[in-house]
């Protein structure tokens, strides 16, 4: 039997009793779903789901027609704190005359309303740098993003949403449209990062593979058409040693 999931993991994201339509089509409907720190959640289900509209809901870019979404323990309407999740939306794919470069679209992951137009410092500077080099695109950061291939594209994308170092990092189909050794090469990198960070996954995926792979074979939970599978991490025994590394490299 699995061991249970140490106490000290907290909840990172609660959904209570959450439903949602768009006008009279109704897309989910009383669901309970929560996510602990340190897990890793994979959504699974047919076209039209909900699981981008679940996605977007918990980032904070949909209002839940009815109950409740807490993220790190507060009510989503009361959270500030967005630099704690990454989000890597569908489908980022870029005009090849699109005109910013590599290195460009990873530092926009550090800009927020609020911070829009503040000068940008030395530490940013190095949060860009780790992240380029923790995706290990370094050595393309000078490039124009629409010149790439759509695996280095991703690449690019996930090191935008991990320059804040979140404590969540949400993805939304990551590998569509990705050749499977690449496809396999970008799983291993995520796993990597879920057994040594210090980070919460939540993942809408279509690879089933890569699923029973790493999550099991059977969803802990169910709604509707979606599924969920949860990995939960164990390495952390004792509450006492939750300083796990922090740092993205
Ligand atoms: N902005 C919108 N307005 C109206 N209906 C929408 C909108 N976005 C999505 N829908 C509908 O809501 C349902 C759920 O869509 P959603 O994109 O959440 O599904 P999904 O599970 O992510 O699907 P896929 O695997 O195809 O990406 C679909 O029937 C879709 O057509």
């Amino acid at each position: 039997m699995e061991p249970a999931v140490p106490n000290c993991h907290q909840p990172i994201v609660q959904i209570k009793d959450v439903s949602f339509h768009y006008r009279d089509q109704q897309v989910i409907k009383d669901l309970n779903f929560s996510i602990k720190e340190r897990d890793f959640v994979g959504i699974v289900g047919s076209n039209g789901a909900g699981k981008t509209t679940l996605l977007r809901m918990i980032v904070g870019l949909l209002p839940a027609a009815e109950g409740t979404i807490e993220l790190f323990g507060q009510p989503i309407r009361k959270f500030q704190d967005w630099e704690r999740i990454g989000y890597v939306p569908q489908k980022n794919s870029f005009n090849p005359l699109f005109p910013a470069t590599v290195r460009e679209v990873v530092m926009s992951g550090l800009y927020n309303k609020k911070k829009m137009f503040r000068r940008v410092n030395r530490l940013d500077h190095q949060k860009c740098e780790d992240a380029l080099e923790v995706m290990r695109i370094q050595d393309i950061a000078d490039k124009r993003i629409g010149a790439l291939s759509g695996g280095q594209q991703q690449r690019v994308f996930l090191a935008r949403a991990l320059i804040n170092r979140p404590d969540l990092l949400i993805l939304d189909e990551p590998t569509i449209g990705i050749d499977a050794e690449t496809q396999a090469g970008f799983f291993e990198l995520i796993t990597h990062m879920h057994a040594h960070h210090h980070m919460t996954f939540l993942m809408v995926t279509h690879d089933l593979d890569m699923v029973k792979d790493y999550l099991g074979e059977s969803p802990v939970s169910q709604n509707g058409k979606i599924q969920f599978f949860v990995r939960h991490s164990h390495d952390i025994e004792n509450c006492d040693e939750v300083d796990l590394q922090h740092s993205l490299v």
